[in-house]
């Protein structure tokens, strides 16, 4: 049975002339990992902030949990549940990770420095926070300060920041962007970690090909503003349309 968290309906956006989004509608379910792909300024990124609220559509809307959140701004729709992994790159560089993440835990919790007499508050802020390193493969890290960390390890701890707004849907943009080669495996670990946990809702803007089709429930091809498929990883592979605008010249430069 369907269950759609989050719906766009004719989604367009016009930068100047430029058509960068160009009347979209999808449907996303709840609690599966949908990948966007689509070459280099294909509107990818347009699209997310469009989701997220960064940016305000021309034309179309977008449904949450069945509400229009259309008109309303990025801190509203966090507090709706969307999160965007870019919202917490503030990591604390000379804080521990342990220390970042209780940072995060507590901001979503309202918990204030001097409510922390409360001990059973604490031990929970404090429990929490080991969960989120545990999830992402961290714990091993939580006395290390953020600022000696690899730059995917940083990724890793952002991803923990994140999960600590404890948002239903998250928003992943290129996670591993600037990533050696060895650090891209645990990345796709943690992002498979938290789809199978299959309380969230993922979508994951990502050019690393083999990793899309590896973690995705579906995805959506974006080319050119337009959406040119939409389904699950084997029917878009098998989609020439796809193949000849997108894929094999994907394949053969990418990662
Ligand atoms: N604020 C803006 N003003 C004008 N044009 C913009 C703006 N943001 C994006 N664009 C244009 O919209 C198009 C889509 O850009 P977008 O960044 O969404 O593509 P993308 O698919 O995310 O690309 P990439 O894979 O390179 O990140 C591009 O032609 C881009 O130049």
């Amino acid at each position: 049975m369907d269950d759609i968290i989050l719906e766009t309906n004719g989604l367009t956006i016009v930068f100047g002339g430029h058509v960068a989004v160009d009347n979209v509608s999808v449907k996303i379910q709840r609690n599966q990992l949908k990948s966007i792909i689509g070459p280099n300024g294909a509107g990818k990124t347009t699209f997310f902030n469009m989701l997220s609220g960064q940016l305000k559509p021309t034309k179309g809307s977008v449904f949450f949990d069945g509400k229009d959140i259309t008109s309303l701004s990025p801190a509203e729709r966090t507090r709706l549940g969307i999160g965007r992994s870019f919202q917490i790159t503030n990591v604390f560089p000379n804080l521990t990770c342990y220390e970042n993440v209780r940072l995060a835990v507590q901001s979503q919790k309202g918990i204030r420095y001097n409510m922390f007499s409360h001990v059973r508050k604490f031990r929970d802020v404090n429990e929490r926070a080991y969960q989120l390193l545990d999830m992402v493969f961290l714990v091993n890290k939580a006395n290390e300060m953020a600022v000696n960390l690899t730059h995917g390890e940083k990724r890793k701890l952002e991803i923990a920041m994140l999960l600590a707004l404890e948002t239903e849907m998250l928003l992943l943009d290129e996670p591993t962007a600037g990533m050696s080669l060895e650090e891209v495996p645990m990345i796709l670990d943690v992002i498979r970690n938290i789809r199978d946990q299959r309380n969230r809702t993922i979508l994951l803007i990502e050019h690393k090909i083999d990793m899309v089709l590896d973690l995705s429930d579906n995805i959506m091809v974006l080319f050119h503003g337009q959406l040119l498929a939409d389904g699950p990883p084997e029917e878009i592979i098998r989609n020439e349309q796809v193949q000849s605008a997108y894929l094999g010249g994907l394949y053969n430069d990418a990662s």
